[in-house]
């Protein structure tokens, strides 16, 4: 693989996709270099249907290699809300900062024992004449009271990362690429496909 399109416009996920992507030496693109390219509607009812979405509709639109990357916060006191939902929880206008106001108001009474959760991330590799490939990434936590943290993007600051015993915000950028749901749905990836993804000086 000498260079993937990565059919995202959020910008925390493209940082955290250029990171990963270096040690292979792989051009990474993301639809932040092509604002012309219209919003794809997530109509899916599953992370992996909207990744699939985006993928295949990239795909068809630059006849190349895609990878879509469909993520939330799934939190288990609230029936696994936002879920899919999660970059439009408060509202159309995807705010970060009012989505964790809701999730932290709505789990205002709930004891910290019962705040368990996880992020979860789903993968979809489109490829031009080729069925399209997907793998799925999760990490287990609970949600704090308040925020902590000054790193990352979305609902980072109230995750508490319980491998790490630190909020995912407090993580650095590498400390989050070790162990989040993307880096491991990514390690599935290649996993299926470690044709395609040859580390550089190996
Ligand atoms: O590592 C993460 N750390 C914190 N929050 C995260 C993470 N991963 C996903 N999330 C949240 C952000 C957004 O509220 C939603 C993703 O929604 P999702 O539709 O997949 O992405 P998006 O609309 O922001 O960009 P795009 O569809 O162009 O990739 O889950
Ligand atoms: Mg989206």
């Amino acid at each position: 693989m000498e260079k993937v399109i990565i059919a995202t416009k959020n910008p925390g996920k493209a940082k955290e996709f250029i990171r990963m992507f270096k040690p292979y030496g792989i051009e990474v693109k993301t639809l932040l270099d092509f604002p012309d390219i219209e919003d794809i509607e997530e109509t899916g009812q599953t992370f992996e249907e909207n990744a699939i979405l985006k993928a295949e509709t990239v795909c068809k639109q630059f006849n190349q290699m895609v990878i879509a990357d469909d993520s939330g916060l799934i939190v288990d006191a609230l029936d696994g809300r936002p879920g899919i939902y999660s970059a439009r929880y408060a509202g159309e206008e995807k705010n970060d900062e009012a989505n964790n106001d809701k999730v932290l108001n709505e789990l205002k009474a709930v004891k910290e024992k019962d705040r368990t959760g996880r992020f979860y991330c789903a993968l979809a590799l489109a490829m031009p004449g080729k069925e399209t490939i997907t793998v799925n990434g999760k990490c287990e936590g609970t949600v704090l009271f308040e925020r902590r943290g000054t790193n990352g993007f979305g609902y980072d600051p109230i995750f508490y990362v319980t491998e790490m015993k630190k909020s995912m915000a407090e993580l650095s950028p590498e400390e989050k690429n070790q162990i989040s749901h993307r880096k491991k749905a990514l390690q599935k990836l290649e996993e299926q496909l470690s044709h395609l993804f040859l580390k550089e000086n190996e």
